[in-house]
């Protein structure tokens, strides 16, 4: 199916938690004369996965790096669990793990040695961080190679080591700052599925990305942020049903014009077919067959078009997403 999108089959995955762990009231913040964020509000439910879709320079960072206490916002506010992210770095600490864009790690020392180091920063010591390092090692797929240095890495494998030090202190919020970006396919699928499983486990997690597909398989619920405010948000599917364009796409060998329909569908000529947007998609369905029935088509396809997230994006924003 050429013009069909796959849609997310993680809609019902942790539909039972439904605790706000993270409320985002009307965050706005300035660089000076730059306005970062305007107004930005979002909610996110305890063990969901919530993703952050945006072009570079949305404010994806801007509004990561308030949440976590990094910066301050000049309007609004942030509250885990209730308590104010920037009144009470205690929480912060405790509760959430940070993985910002830059990756910061000492690349002379040992990834098992950075680990250790994040984790004392973390207060944490003794044989109690020396195991927990380890099973953190296991968990980034890097346990053979704890003893070299970092500066032998790669990119996606620093990467990886520096998500394994938000870890440690087994956060009940993870916020991962485009965390893909520039890194190598096999490192990019470790992430995913050290996501997906921590995800299982139930830690809660914040992913901010500008690729599409990425929210489509990692995330349950999304914000599109575009200039600084959000366009629109909630569970995916509901955003795809409710700014998704319908439609159906209809490809017939003897046929070069299009059919004449109600004046209600757009047509829109693609490939060797047309695609016909329509809300009505069954009862226009229905149209179609007895007119090929009728008029003898020699039909090569006929089948929905269901609406992508890329659509979506372009009605909320009036832009498309590249890269
Ligand atoms: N320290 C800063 N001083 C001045 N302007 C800034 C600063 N940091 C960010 N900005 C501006 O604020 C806006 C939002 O930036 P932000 O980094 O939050 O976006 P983003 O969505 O994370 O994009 P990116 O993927 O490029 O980081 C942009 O216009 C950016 O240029």
């Amino acid at each position: 199916m050429k013009v069909t999108e796959k849609m997310s089959q993680r809609d019902t995955l942790n539909s039972h938690h439904s605790e706000v762990l993270l409320e985002v009231n009307r965050l706005t913040k300035m660089y000076g004369k730059v306005q970062a964020l305007k107004d930005v509000s979002f909610s996110v439910k305890n063990g969901s996965s919530y993703g952050l879709l945006g072009p570079n320079g949305a404010g994806k960072s801007t509004t990561m790096k308030i949440l976590t206490g990094v910066i301050k916002a000049n309007k609004g506010s942030a509250k885990l669990l209730g308590k104010d992210v920037s009144k009470d770095q205690a929480i912060v600490s405790k509760y959430i793990g940070y993985v910002p864009q830059e990756i910061t790690l000492y690349e002379q020392l040992s990834a098992y040695d950075n680990l250790i180091f994040f984790g004392q920063m973390y207060g944490m010591q003794g044989n109690a961080l020396k195991k927990r390092v380890e099973e953190v090692l296991i968990q980034t797929g890097l346990a053979d190679r704890g003893k070299d240095a970092i500066k032998t890495f790669s990119g996606g494998m620093k990467r990886r080591i520096n998500i394994g030090a938000a870890l440690l202190h087994r956060p009940k919020l993870l916020i991962l700052d485009e965390p893909t970006v520039g890194i190598d396919p096999q490192s990019r699928n470790h992430i995913f599925d050290m996501i997906r499983d921590l995800n299982r486990q139930g830690t809660t997690i914040i992913y901010s990305t500008h690729y599409m597909e990425e929210v489509e398989v990692l995330c349950d619920e999304i914000a599109i942020i575009d200039e600084g405010s959000v366009k629109a948000q909630g569970p995916l599917g509901a955003l795809l049903e409710e700014f998704g364009k319908k439609a159906i796409y209809l490809e017939v060998a003897n046929m070069d014009i299009p059919p004449e329909l109600s004046e209600d569908i757009k047509v829109v000529k693609e490939g060797s077919g047309w695609i016909l947007e329509t809300e009505k998609v069954a009862e226009t369905m229905k149209v179609l067959l007895n007119l090929a029935a009728a008029n003898h088509w020699e039909v090569k396809q006929l089948e929905i078009v269901r609406p992508s997230l890329e659509n979506v994006f372009l009605r909320v924003t009036g832009t498309a997403l590249r890269d």
